[in-house]
């Protein structure tokens, strides 16, 4: 039998952090090696398996270094800030990364890409099989409804998200943008207000809700005359995100370094 891999857990007392230390303590080929959080939060000193009342013996430190010493891949979920600290240790000290954090700016996707040389990175805006495999139809259903259908784009998500729209959202927009080959940069459009002028068909329009505990919901609109083809995922529990991360950290095993993506892990390119 192979060693275990050894998995370090960024932002292990967020909502996503909690989940991934369950999914890794759960998982019988990995092993939980550090628990980080930033400093100040009252989860520090804390088992990093207190929050699903089983303890793991893996103690949430603040400091990158004490947390990292025996991982072999970080996986986070946390803020834009927090993942570009993160990344620059983990390329200078060989450790791999599974980023799941979404909000970034073309500054630091490009800091990603460059990390990438150096180590083996996931980035995906969305963990889950059901998504990744959503990403395909939509990449389907924009070539078929290239014409005469206007598309729109709609998220909903819980009170306490911070980026919108999603990052799943953007992603969905990339594909379908791509598939047309339009460039998303210039035909989104993000809300409405006032007088806006009738449609422009080039474009694609997000729209985004918050409120509640809503863990992610995704509706991709095509709308025609006469008829409207919409395409949704709604997730129901985050657990889905924490198995996609734990599968994303197997994959990077024996991958020096390279930029993936989670088509790359669940083998769904082409
Ligand atoms: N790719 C995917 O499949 C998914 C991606 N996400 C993304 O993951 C991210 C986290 O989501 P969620 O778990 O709900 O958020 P939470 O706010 O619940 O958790 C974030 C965690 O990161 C910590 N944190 C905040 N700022 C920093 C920082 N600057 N440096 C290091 N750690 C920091 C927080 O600590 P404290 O609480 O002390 O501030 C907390 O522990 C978001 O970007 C979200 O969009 C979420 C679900 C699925
Ligand atoms: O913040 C969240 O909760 C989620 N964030 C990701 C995103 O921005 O797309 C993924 C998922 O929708 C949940």
């Amino acid at each position: 039998m192979s060693a275990p891999l050894k998995i370090a857990v960024a932002g292990a007392s967020g909502r996503m952090g909690r989940m991934l230390v369950e999914a890794i303590q759960a998982a019988p080929d990995a092993e939980l090696a550090g628990a980080l959080d930033v400093a100040g939060s009252p989860s520090i000193g804390m088992d990093a398996g207190a929050f699903a009342g089983q303890l793991t013996g893996v103690i949430i430190q603040s400091d990158l270094a004490a947390a990292l010493k025996n991982a072999d891949v970080l996986i986070d979920f946390t803020r834009p800030e927090g993942t570009l600290r993160h990344l620059e240790y983990c390329a200078a000290n060989d450790v791999q990364l599974v980023i799941g954090t979404t909000g970034f700016d073309d500054e630091g996707k490009a800091a990603i890409r460059r990390a990438s040389d150096k180590v083996g990175i996931v980035f995906a805006p969305n963990m889950s099989v059901g998504v990744n495999v959503t990403l395909k139809l939509l990449e389907m259903a924009a070539k078929s409804f290239s014409e005469g259908y206007d598309i729109e784009i709609v998220e909903a998500h819980h009170r306490h998200k911070v980026d919108a729209p999603s990052g799943t959202a953007l992603k969905m927009g990339e594909v379908i943008a791509d598939a047309l080959g339009r460039d998303l940069k210039e035909c989104a459009v993000y809300g409405r207000e006032g007088v806006t002028g009738e449609r422009d068909p080039s474009t694609i329009g997000f729209a985004t809700v918050r409120g509640g505990d809503v863990v992610g919901d995704h509706t991709v609109m095509f709308l025609g005359t006469g008829e409207r083809i919409e395409i949704s995922h709604k997730s129901s529990s985050r657990v889905t995100y924490a198995h996609g991360a734990v599968r994303a950290a197997r994959f990077l095993a024996g991958k020096p370094n390279g930029l993936f993506g989670m088509d790359d892990v669940l083998g769904l390119k082409g």
